[in-house]
């Protein structure tokens, strides 16, 4: 049997003149909590259809489990859970209609499986008369969650489970993830959010339906080739701007509330720091930093560009 629960091989999708996903390969290893993080666009719900069995690609070739996406279709959808990125409750339906709708759907029943969902049903279960249409997102999301489990899928596909939704929400929805994959379920889950990428056993990062890079988080971070600084003055906006036109500032992005900047060869902290006094700004600080996933994103894209 095969070690991969998830095997992608240059897999291409376009709409008309619009290159979804080009050439793209991973693997996924059995039980791995697998992230693809990228922007909007990046092509990460186009590659969730066609693992889904929703949507053919042009080319290339996709399992699950060990079976084909095309022609074990039937086969693949027993053995996932799809929860796509929009809303794939039924509004209508109360909590528990939800859940138990999902559950007859695949043959099973909730209490069949009741223990897979417990954790996380548990914190829906004081609204489960309520419309899923009228919950929170949070809410909502937990409660898609569970209707993705409720079959005991081998293999979890999540469409971006934590756009959109507050940061309490999301730091809990990850601790389920991370407790479902310790019972054994593989997760393949997508998010904008790069501080997301930390709690992943291994990542890729995708842009423009291209791979920038797999590895786990640490070993993609500790590539970054250079030092990186975390840079502020007293006026971030013309800080912006200036370091824009330094010809010793080899790259310079927004990074919470400093910029995040490497330096061209020959140029030191020293350099920069008196570069930005002669244009009169004030209350500069340089500290180096270490580098996050966002940082090696950014260089990545920078080099594909
Ligand atoms: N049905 C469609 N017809 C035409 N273009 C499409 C269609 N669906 C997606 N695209 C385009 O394909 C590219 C990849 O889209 P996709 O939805 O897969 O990316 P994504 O990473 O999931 O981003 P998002 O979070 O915005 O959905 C984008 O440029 C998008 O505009």
């Amino acid at each position: 049997m095969s070690r991969h629960s998830v095997v992608v091989d240059h897999i291409a999708k376009s709409y008309g003149r619009v290159k979804a996903v080009g050439n793209l390969s991973l693997d996924v290893g059995r039980g791995e909590l697998f992230g693809i993080i990228g922007p909007d666009g990046a092509g990460k719900t186009t590659l969730f259809r066609i693992l889904a069995t929703l949507m053919l690609p042009d080319s290339g070739r996709a399992t699950v489990g060990g079976l084909d996406v095309v022609a074990d279709y039937r086969a693949v959808r027993g053995i996932i859970g799809y929860m796509p990125g929009r809303f794939s409750l039924y509004p209508d339906l109360t909590v528990e209609e939800n859940l138990e709708f999902f559950a007859t759907v695949f043959g099973t029943t909730v209490e069949a499986n009741r223990h897979l969902v417990d954790d996380i049903y548990r914190q829906i279960e004081p609204f489960r008369k309520r419309p899923a249409g009228k919950l929170s997102g949070g809410m909502k999301q937990k409660l898609a969650l569970s209707c993705a489990l409720i079959h005991k899928p081998e293999v979890l596909l999540l469409d971006e489970p934590t756009t959109g939704v507050d940061p309490v929400s999301r730091k809990e929805f990850w601790a389920m993830l991370l407790k479902l994959r310790n019972e054994g379920i593989t997760i393949l889950v997508s998010t904008p959010y790069m501080d997301e990428a930390t709690l992943c056993d291994r990542i890729a990062l995708v842009k423009d339906g291209s791979l920038l890079g797999t590895d786990t988080p640490g070993g993609i971070v500790g590539r970054y080739p250079t030092a990186l600084y975390a840079v502020r003055s007293a006026d971030m906006h013309r800080l912006m701007a200036d370091l824009a036109g330094y010809t010793g500032a080899a790259s310079a992005f927004s990074f919470g509330d400093t910029f995040h900047v490497t330096l061209a060869p020959g140029t030191a902290p020293a350099d920069l720091q008196s570069h930005l006094a002669a244009l009169g700004h004030k209350a500069v600080c340089i500290e180096q930093t270490a580098p996050t996933v966002e940082d090696c994103f950014m260089l990545l894209s920078k080099k594909e560009e």
